[in-house]
């Protein structure tokens, strides 16, 4: 479809913190990088440039939402992040039914950029186009703008497919990749999606941190 334009302003985000933090074995969201947890962090960055109310994929049994708006996963089974992702599309349906993409941003990538929305709009070239960013040749699907066009795709797809790889549901698609460059910190370049996936992530992701203070 020519002249399709996604307005990252209409543009609603969903957090993703529906895992099971098994590698962490505490829930990242609640881990602190800098004396705040994770899920503070990431809902302020992700304030900074949000204009529309940010959502939280979690268990419906979230201990503290930080006011965000609680969206629990409607199918069971914990099926990976792409079940956080039909939570977020179904979601932005039901409020949002004018708005053609959701944004989804995981908890656990405290430095990602703060142009990432914008960036990933402008990229989109059709309603049913998927954006997802990139970097160090690395795709970040969980960091990504879907389609909501595509939803009852993934209604089916996520219970029949058994493998339920990402890049096997991306393949069905048109997809659009955003490369973001390395932030330059004073101890080198570091990947703006670096994640928290392990206890010595989080040590790292200090050391990240502290690189950046005065920087970003
Ligand atoms: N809604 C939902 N989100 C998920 C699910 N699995 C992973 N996610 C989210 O997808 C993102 C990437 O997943 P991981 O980094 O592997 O996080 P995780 O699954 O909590 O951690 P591990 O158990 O250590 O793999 C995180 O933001 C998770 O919260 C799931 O089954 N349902
Ligand atoms: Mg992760």
């Amino acid at each position: 479809m020519s002249g399709f334009i996604a307005n990252a302003d209409d543009i609603p985000v969903v957090l993703l913190a529906g895992g099971r933090s098994s590698r962490m074995g505490v829930n990242k969201a609640f881990v602190l990088l800098g004396g705040e947890s994770l899920l503070a962090r990431i809902s302020t960055r992700i304030t900074q440039r949000q204009r529309k109310p940010v959502a939280l994929n979690a268990d419906p049994d979230w201990p503290d939402t930080l006011g965000l708006t609680l969206v629990p996963d409607g199918i069971p089974g914990k099926l990976g992040p792409l079940a956080g992702v039909l939570t977020a599309m179904r979601d932005t349906a039901l409020r949002y039914p004018q708005v053609s993409h959701v944004a989804t941003v995981p908890i656990d990538s405290p430095f990602f950029p703060l142009d990432l929305i914008a960036r990933l709009a402008d990229a989109i070239q059709g309603r049913d186009d998927i954006a997802i960013a990139t970097s160090f040749d690395r795709d970040h699907p969980t960091f990504g703008l879907w389609p909501v066009s595509a939803t009852a795709d993934l209604e089916t797809w996520i219970v029949s497919d058994p493998k339920r790889r990402v890049r096997d549901f991306l393949a069905r698609h048109d997809v659009r990749t955003v490369k973001f460059p390395a932030v330059e910190t004073r101890i080198g370049p570091l990947d703006p999606f670096f994640n928290v996936n392990t206890p010595t992530d989080l040590i790292e992701a200090e050391k990240w941190l502290a690189a950046l203070e005065g920087i970003s």
